[in-house]
């Protein structure tokens, strides 16, 4: 290693440090300054009692650590750790707060903080709360269900495009195609055709150098000069340029009449306007869009998959999957045309990917900063206080497995959600916790339903499928836990 990088590397580390020292002398003063009640605080593991939750979590992972300490302490503890105390909620009833507190109380973007080069200044993570929220809105009114709509058909063209590719019979790795086919859905319905059509290779080059500012050293060290944040802020700079240019073109042709308004997610963001009547700028159609795809990709081919590995290893899941699509399309005339209205009706592959979907969060445990400390009740009665300055962490990859919320919850039952049972709406409001919850919930929710039920219902109505690699591990060390290896399915084309 030459002597540059050990001097980079000697700053890093100071710089980290004096970070978490000015952290947790900060967080001693707001817990001293906003006493907010006189309850106790929850149990807390530190010191020398840490290492054995360190140990589990190191060897088995997030969820055994939080079975062990949650059976042990309940179901609020806190592990505190040089001075950062992370504070565990585990179960429904004590994650009100935590989805809904608002950002001066509860803080997304302070976990964030890596997104700021990704996105850019003044967007997203980057922007002051009410520009932000503002944007929020953007995101969701071109995600909301009239919109979706629109897209549906341009889905339906990508799905048959590519599936027609495939031949009579042979074998794929379902998780390759399951990220060639959201790349490509995304291509078009989100960033729009000029990219779809002309600058493909180019943006998804550019996307790849982006997403390794999420790598360990850019979420740690977001600003210091390594080769992967440089490789970042330059796809950035490129990709500023490209969608600048696009974004213009698309409003010089609009002002001049000419322009046939797209059908596009990219066309609604460069449409919106703040309350004050001010048009977005190009650079912040160019973060937005960004946030989105980086929400959108990953989470939807990782569920796609899953779901196709549970259906595919439950006969009688499939059976009953694919009997929908047969009773869907003779009532729609025509078994390859599908339609948006006859996808809400396919109830039993919407519960399929639901179930896929709380046995495989994409988010295993959803992380919050306490700026303003509060109280809360457990399930068991007990009142606690929670000091501002915690960490708050939500292990949703365990919650979404409790007895008391989900019968035989490791069981693949999409009937849990049906009409009979509903164990997600009677275990209270945060029990199913995929799409987050409250203030920060996922605006992609129906958009990432339909995609996948897009591209499954499309698979169960033209092909005979046979999962025939053993279902598979998960793989943790991906910021999506993702499944493991190849995933490997035979096909035979069902005649027309
Ligand atoms: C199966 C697919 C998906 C899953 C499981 C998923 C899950 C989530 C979750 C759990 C959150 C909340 C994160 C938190 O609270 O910290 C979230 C936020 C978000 N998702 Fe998704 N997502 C999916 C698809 C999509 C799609 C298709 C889009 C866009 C088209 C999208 C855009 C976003 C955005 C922009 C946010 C941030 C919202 C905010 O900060 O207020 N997601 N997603």
């Amino acid at each position: 290693m030459d002597l540059t990088n050990i001097g980079i590397w000697v700053a890093l580390v100071v710089i980290w440090i004096a970070t978490v020292l000015a952290k947790m002398a900060m967080t001693r003063r707001m817990t001293r300054d906003h006493p907010v009640s006189n309850r106790p605080h929850p149990p807390v593991v530190s010191g020398f009692f840490l290492l054995n939750p360190l140990r589990v979590l190191l060897t088995k992972g997030v969820k055994a650590m939080t079975h062990e300490q949650h059976r042990a302490l309940g179901s609020v503890f806190t592990l505190s750790f040089f001075g950062v105390n992370i504070t565990f909620l585990v179960g429904p009833e004590v994650l009100d707060h935590f989805f809904q507190g608002s950002e001066s109380e509860i803080s997304h973007c302070n976990v964030f903080e890596f997104m700021v080069p990704i996105l850019g200044k003044g967007v997203g993570f980057g922007a002051d709360i009410t520009t932000r929220t503002e944007q929020m809105r953007f995101h969701n009114d071109a995600l909301k269900r009239p919109k979706i709509r629109n897209y549906i058909g341009a889905m339906l063209q990508e799905v048959e495009e590519y599936l027609a590719k495939w031949g009579q019979h042979g074998t794929v790795d379902i998780k390759h195609e399951m990220e060639q086919l959201v790349l490509l859905i995304s291509s078009r319905c989100l960033l729009g055709k000029e990219i779809r059509e002309k600058m493909l290779d180019e943006a998804h080059t550019l996307f790849r150098d982006l997403s390794g500012g999420m790598s360990l050293t850019s979420v740690l060290f977001p600003y210091a000069p390594t080769p992967t944040n440089r490789r970042r802020d330059a796809a950035r700079a490129k990709l500023a340029k490209m969608f600048t240019e696009i974004v213009k073109s698309r409003r010089r042709g609009s002002s001049a009449g000419h322009h046939v308004q797209e059908d596009d997610v990219l066309q609604n963001l460069i449409d919106s306007k703040y309350k004050d009547g001010r048009p977005t700028t190009e650079a912040e159609v160019t973060g937005l869009i960004i946030m989105l795809l980086f929400g959108a990709n990953n989470t939807s081919s990782v569920t796609s998959t899953w779901t196709g590995a549970c259906l595919l290893s439950h006969g009688r899941w499939l059976a009953a999957a694919a009997e929908e699509q047969r009773e869907i399309a003779r009532r729609y005339g025509d078994r390859r045309r599908i339609d948006h209205d006859a996808l809400l009706e396919m109830d039993t592959l919407h519960r399929c990917v639901k179930e896929a979907l709380r046995m495989h969060p994409v988010i295993p445990v959803f992380f919050r900063k306490l700026l303003r400390g509060f109280t809360l009740r457990t399930k068991e009665g007990i009142e606690y206080e929670i000091p501002g300055g915690h960490h708050l962490a939500s292990p949703a990859l365990f919650n979404s497995r409790l007895p008391y919320v989900y019968r035989d919850p490791n069981v693949y039952d999409p009937d849990r959600f049906g009409p009979q049972r509903q164990e997600d709406k009677a275990g209270g409001r945060f029990s199913f916790t995929a799409f987050g919850g409250g203030r920060h919930s996922c605006v992609g929710e129906a958009y990432a339903y339909m995609q996948i039920k897009v591209i499954w219902s499309y698979l169960l109505r033209n092909f005979e499928l046979k999962l025939v690699s053993p279902f598979p591990d998960t793989d943790w060390s991906k910021l999506v836990p993702s499944p493991k290896g190849n995933v490997m399915v035979s096909y035979k084309r069902v005649p027309a």
